[in-house]
């Protein structure tokens, strides 16, 4: 058995009347993908801010390799290794790809320790030739000096997916990584995914495509009205009749 990196414990969540979460327990088996799959307004979203510290839930707490998440600030977790990739990409529109992609690292950088003046021209050589590499690996290496504005919908989720992995997160939480994406961006981000599979990376993804959660997860949890119902490999989740009730009751 793998080990155990992210535990949710009994996560509560409510707004105002609304209970958006409902006593969520969840267990991530490292360098997995986990898909959080559930009809709209089941509280994915809210699950995914929990782990990222952007909402804090009203009971319960997230634990990340023994770091308890819970009431840190969203730039602690992102020390600790974990980091998001946005339903709409959060990218500074007017710089180059290459920009974009070297201002995470620089933050990091700086929140950790204060540079020279030499140390931050090597510096900035090193994560130049990192940036460099991260685009290629998501495929944007010839569009490096465009300015972000100008890419297409699935290259801006690419760029943003770059901004990620040059802070070298174990824990990556994608909100719909293919949203709007044609078919063909849709395959290509996912071969990506699998590429950074390899790297032993744990990963979280919220997803209405299942071709996608098929292609992708090593498990699955079913999330309705704020209460895991379901859980299992894609194939089991696909049988459970809890889950096709679940859908034919919800939205889609
Ligand atoms: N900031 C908020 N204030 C009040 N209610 C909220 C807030 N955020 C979410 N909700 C409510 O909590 C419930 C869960 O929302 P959430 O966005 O987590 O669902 P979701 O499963 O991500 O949905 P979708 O698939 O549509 O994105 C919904 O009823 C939503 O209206």
């Amino acid at each position: 058995m793998e080990k155990l990196v992210l535990h949710l414990d009994n996560i509560q969540k409510n707004f105002g009347g609304l209970s958006a979460l409902k006593d969520v327990n969840l267990q991530v088996e490292e360098g997995t993908t986990h898909a959080i799959i559930g009809p709209n307004g089941a509280g994915k979203s809210t699950l995914l801010n929990v782990c990222v510290g952007r909402l804090k839930p009203d009971m319960g707490k997230v634990t990340f390799d023994g770091h308890e998440l819970t009431g840190r600030k969203p730039h602690e977790i992102a020390q600790i290794g974990v980091a998001r990739v946005f339903q709409t990409p959060e990218i500074f529109p007017e710089l180059s790809l290459l920009e974009n992609v070297m201002i995470p690292a620089f933050s990091k950088r700086d929140g950790a320790f204060r540079l020279n003046g030499y140390q931050q021209l090597s510096a900035q050589g090193e994560l130049r030739a990192e940036a460099e590499h991260i685009l290629e690996d998501v495929g944007l290496q010839e569009l490096m000096h465009h300015i972000a504005g100008s890419l297409s919908r699935g290259d801006k989720r690419r760029l943003e997916l770059a901004m990620c992995l040059i802070l070298r997160p174990r824990l990556l939480l994608l909100d719909e990584p293919t949203a709007g994406m044609s078919r063909h961006d849709t395959n290509r981000t996912i071969d990506l995914l699998k590429q950074i599979k390899s790297r032993g990376m744990t990963k979280i993804i919220i997803e209405h495509d299942m071709h996608v959660v098929f292609s992708l997860a090593d498990r699955v949890s079913v999330l309705a009205r704020g209460q895991i119902i379901a859980g299992g490999t894609p194939e089991e989740v696909r049988e459970d009749p809890k889950v096709k009730e679940a859908y034919l009751g919800g939205a889609h």
